[in-house]
């Protein structure tokens, strides 16, 4: 990495390390850092209670690309963790239905009656508790009272533009509620000098700036570059969090160290945030002492030119990661299009950087296609795909089968298909596991199959989504192994032999989903399977 700056462990001219104790020549190293070194554990143990507190597996450097970013200092293994981090703030994102400003708990189908109103501000909370958090009441709450005379939220099936202050306003009341809070919100990147040439600016400006200034009566403690400031931070650096009962609505919480994290499309790490809103990084492949801890600000399954899309509107910045440069995006193809012209080749774009005019090119026969008219032809079937419903199982198969001809197997839309159906099928009040056939069963296996065949290279390791995918694949194998088996369709070793390849994906399964929080939907999937692994693994010692 160029023009990265990494401050070196101390060290003589000769390269070998010295104890941090005694400066005798070192044999041993801190496991937790890989960068203080020990002549004997007996020192190691002395230097611990000063050097526990910079014990860490990263470092914060400064790279001429990326600006402030995080690098391993030792060799970090899969599933080790990185760090831990409470978020500083957390609040409601840009656009959400009205929400309590508590807990997120959806207000969208709650009756006005049930409702608990402010009586400082007259915003709607799910109970009065929420009300009296000290979040609310103690800072922001006098802040909104200012809006009670002009706005009462009544909509709760609507986005009201009030909520897009709330975020920004929590910020900047830290500058008077917690100062020490304050500092790290205020060192985040804001891309205002950029931010301000985008249509976004002139949004911010009418529905935050002069909304805390003229409506908030703000102008006297903040300026109006400090409030775009706190508008950028949340943008460029928030990550979304998914509380539980907030229905499909997310929010926001900053975490100034994760918010150091660059961003690569394929990453290295996987994050998990709890109930009390600490987040867990860990290493989801191995990370080599002196690389990058990449997080991906962009969704893994969507396409090049979508991922880029998003990076540049809201982080900011061009991608250029070895995934977006390369045409095939890691041999995965996701945004490749069939070849119209020979049927064979697939067509991919010659300058995938350059999404806006890159010429598009049949790896076969040379047909080649403009770059509008093949963002026409994504664009148009992304729309069709929207308007499928979350549940309705037979328009995902016909969209998977009217667009084979079009599209490659892989491409990004299908793999959204194949993630919705991998839950579908077996889940689904109409497809319940037991009741499907033989050939649903065998469907469900193919389409986790061939999401983990993308997920392997775009979201490696112990990623969610291998872990989803890998506990969803793992029933019906099951099913159809004891369906063989008691139909005496397989003989008792292959019925063996099937239940072991069930273990085995079920211990991966369980190795994944068990990082996740407990109280998640994916951690309780995580202690379904701790239970199934052990139902299995006492079948198959008794068989
Ligand atoms: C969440 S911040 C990361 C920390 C940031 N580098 C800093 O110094 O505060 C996101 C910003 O980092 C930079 N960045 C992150 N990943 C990048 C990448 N892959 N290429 C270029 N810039 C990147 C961009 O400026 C982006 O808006």
């Amino acid at each position: 990495m160029s023009g990265m700056k990494m401050n070196r462990p101390e060290s003589p001219a000769n390269g070998s390390k010295v104890c941090a104790v005694c400066r005798a020549k070192a044999s041993q190293i801190c496991g937790g850092c890989g960068e203080i070194a020990y002549c004997a554990k007996e020192h190691q143990k002395q230097h611990w209670p000063i050097h526990k507190t910079q014990c860490k597996p990263y470092k914060i450097v400064f790279d001429e690309k990326f600006g402030r970013c995080m690098v391993a200092s030792k060799n970090i293994k899969p599933g080790e963790i990185i760090f831990r981090e409470k978020a500083i703030m957390t609040g409601p994102k840009q656009g959400c239905l009205p929400c309590c400003l508590t807990c997120y708990t959806s207000l969208e189908n709650v009756e006005e009656a049930s409702l608990f109103r402010c009586p400082g501000c007259n915003f709607p909370f799910c109970q009065e508790k929420c009300a009296k958090n000290s979040v609310h009441s103690e800072a922001e709450c006098s802040v909104l009272s200012k809006t009670k005379s002009r706005i009462t939220i009544n909509d709760m099936t609507k986005s009201h533009p009030v909520y897009q202050c709330i975020s920004p306003l929590r910020g900047l009341l830290l500058k008077t509620t917690q100062p020490k809070l304050f500092e790290p919100f205020k060192g985040l990147e804001d891309h205002n000098n950029l931010r301000r040439k985008t249509e976004f600016w002139g949004v911010y400006q009418v529905n935050v700036v002069e909304f805390l200034h003229k409506v908030c009566e703000l102008s006297d403690q903040f300026t109006e570059e400090e409030i775009h400031s706190a508008c950028g931070a949340l943008d460029v650096n928030a990550y979304e969090i998914r509380p539980p009962n907030s229905g499909q609505q997310r929010v926001l919480g900053v975490f100034p160290l994760a918010s150091m994290m660059s961003h690569n499309c394929v990453s290295n790490m996987n994050h998990v945030i709890d109930g009390n809103y600490q987040m867990t990084v860990r290493a989801s492949v191995p990370i080599m002492r002196g690389e990058q801890v990449f997080s991906s600000y962009a969704l893994a399954l969507e396409g090049t030119r979508e991922r880029r899309a998003l990076l540049r509107q809201s982080k900011l910045f061009e991608c250029d990661c070895a995934r977006c440069s390369d045409p095939t995006e890691c041999s995965t193809y996701l945004s490749a299009l069939r070849c119209q012209k020979c049927s064979t080749g697939f067509v991919l774009p010659i300058r995938p950087l350059e999404e806006k005019e890159t010429p598009w090119r049949c790896s076969q026969c040379s047909y080649k296609l403009t770059a509008v008219v093949v963002n026409r032809v994504v664009d148009k079937l992304k729309e069709e795909f929207e308007a499928i419903g979350p549940n309705e199982v037979e328009k995902f198969e016909e969209f998977l089968k009217r667009h084979a001809t079009l599209v490659h197997p892989n491409h990004f839309l299908f793999t959204s298909a194949r993630q919705s159906l991998s839950q579908l099928y077996g889940r689904d009040e109409r497809f319940l596991l037991n009741s499907l056939t033989m050939e649903q069963l065998e469907r469900k296996i193919s389409i986790c199959q061939q999401l983990l065949s993308v997920a392997n290279i775009v979201e490696p390791g112990l990623t969610r989504i291998r872990g989803v995918t890998l506990y969803e694949m793992h029933a019906p194998m099951l099913l159809m192994a004891r369906r063989t088996f008691e139909a005496g369709q397989c003989t008792s070793a292959e019925f063996k032999e099937k239940i072991e390849a069930v273990r085995s994906i079920l211990a991966e399964a369980t190795r994944i989903l068990s990082l996740e929080d407990p109280a998640s939907t994916e951690g309780a999937m995580g202690t379904a399977a701790v239970q199934a692994l052990d139902q299995i693994q006492r079948w198959i010692s008794s068989m």
